[in-house]
């Protein structure tokens, strides 16, 4: 029986999916496998036996990830699964920015007038707002989020500039060929009436909104974030907002001070909030932690390599190791020692780290002990065929 930990809701359309051979609870301490949403796992000590994390989602700024890697736990997540609830949120937010929605359905509830209709109609023209049609929208990080907006933005004829430098091939083609392509992000901070960030936080992109980046937008521009709050400065937004330099600020990642402040729209993370996303992101991270738990299989890490082979023989042999030479040799010496075949065998490496996983139809139990006995061994692994 495989265990595995929820630390947070997740879709029981996925969770189904596991089937008879697992056990699926929040309250585990030597569970073999996470699931998780955005619960912060930075202060989770993982007990000995986990054996990866599968995030619910893109965002993997909630888990330790080196740690998980020094550890040999393998991290997954779900690209792309809630892309479109994402899109569809921003393309809400994009409209509130524009039009002032928000403000004028407050003040509506704040009317005494016994003539509701004509104290509308002298009261509405505080709540004018721009159309997006024929404006600018400048889109940083063209994933899986970001070329779903752009392609919905010139759906709707906005003219679309859009910067990705590490750009996937996968997303490359999925982009509408009317995108312009900037190669720089100052050429679409200038250019922008509207700016949406999709970029995974990290040290490159923290803080990329600040009063340097904004001095060089548009006065007026309405910035969209909803990928994640380290992204933006709130202190150089605040006061950007209260110059006038930004005319709305939307976002899915607000705090108390922006809460408070004019002009800002806080969603409390809801990109991913729909119900179809969250089957689609429990049914993508289900599958992956099934196959890598019974097979070895690894698609879609964040901090392994992409290694999936076909089951061939009754045992697998699966070896988490330092990416560094020699390493095939020392398996392939303890594996003729031990006078055990080998049938097939993969290796792949990420960085730092590589995988390889041996099949054989022999087996000799202390196999593991010997080939982790080596330095450059972080973790191994037997996986029998028969048992499933
Ligand atoms: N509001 C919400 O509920 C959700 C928020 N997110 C956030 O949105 C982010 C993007 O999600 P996806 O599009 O699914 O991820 P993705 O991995 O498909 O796309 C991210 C893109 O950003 C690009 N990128 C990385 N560094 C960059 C840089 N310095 N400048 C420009 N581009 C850069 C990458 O090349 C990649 O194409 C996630 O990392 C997550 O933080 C994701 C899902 C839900
Ligand atoms: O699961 C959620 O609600 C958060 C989604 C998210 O932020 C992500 O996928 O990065």
């Amino acid at each position: 029986m495989y265990k595995i930990k929820t630390m947070n809701k997740i879709s029981n359309e996925g969770l189904k999916l596991f089937g008879d051979l697992y056990e699926v609870d929040d309250k585990f301490e030597d569970e073999d496998a996470i699931i998780v949403r955005s619960a912060k796992l930075h202060d989770y000590d993982p007990p000995h036996n986990l054996k990866a994390i599968a995030r619910a989602g893109a965002g993997v700024n909630n888990i330790p990830v080196d740690a998980c890697s020094d550890k040999g736990i393998v991290v997954f997540n779900t690209p792309g699964a809630n892309a479109n609830a994402v899109k569809e949120l921003v393309l809400c937010g994009l409209f509130l920015s524009s039009r002032k929605v928000v403000e004028g359905i407050e003040w509506a509830k704040t009317i005494e007038d016994d003539d509701f209709g004509k104290a509308v109609e002298a009261g509405k023209k505080q709540f004018v707002g721009p159309e997006i049609d024929g404006k600018t929208l400048g889109v940083i990080g063209l994933g899986a989020i970001g070329v779903a907006v752009a392609n919905a933005a010139i759906k709707l004829g906005m003219h679309v500039v859009g910067y990705d430098p590490y750009i996937s091939v996968k997303a490359a083609w999925g982009l509408s060929k009317w995108v312009k392509h900037a190669t720089t992000p100052e050429e679409v901070y200038r250019e922008a009436d509207y700016l949406t960030i999709h970029v995974p936080a990290n040290e490159e992109t923290k803080n990329m909104i600040n009063k340097k980046t904004i001095a060089l937008m548009k006065r007026d521009v309405r910035i969209l974030n909803f990928a994640r709050d380290a992204l933006v400065n709130t202190e150089d937004m605040i006061t950007a907002l209260k110059k006038e330099q930004v005319a709305k600020y939307v976002t899915d990642f607000g705090n108390k001070d922006l809460v408070n402040t004019p002009n800002v729209i806080v969603m409390p993370h809801l990109g991913a909030s729909t119900p179809e996303s969250e089957e689609n992101c429990a049914r993508m991270a289900v599958t992956e932690l099934k196959d890598f738990l019974e097979n070895g299989n690894i698609q879609n890490s964040v901090n392994m390599p992409t290694v999936v082979e076909a089951r061939a023989t009754n045992y697998r042999v699966c070896i988490i190791h330092k990416n560094i030479p020699n390493m095939l040799a020392v398996f392939a010496n303890a594996f003729a020692k031990k006078g055990m075949n080998i049938e097939n065998m993969v290796n792949k490496a990420r960085g730092d780290i590589a995988y390889t996983i041996i099949d054989t139809n022999d087996l000799s139990e202390d196999i593991t002990k010997v080939i982790e006995k080596h330095d450059g061994v972080i973790r191994a692994r037997v996986i029998a065929k028969a048992v499933f």
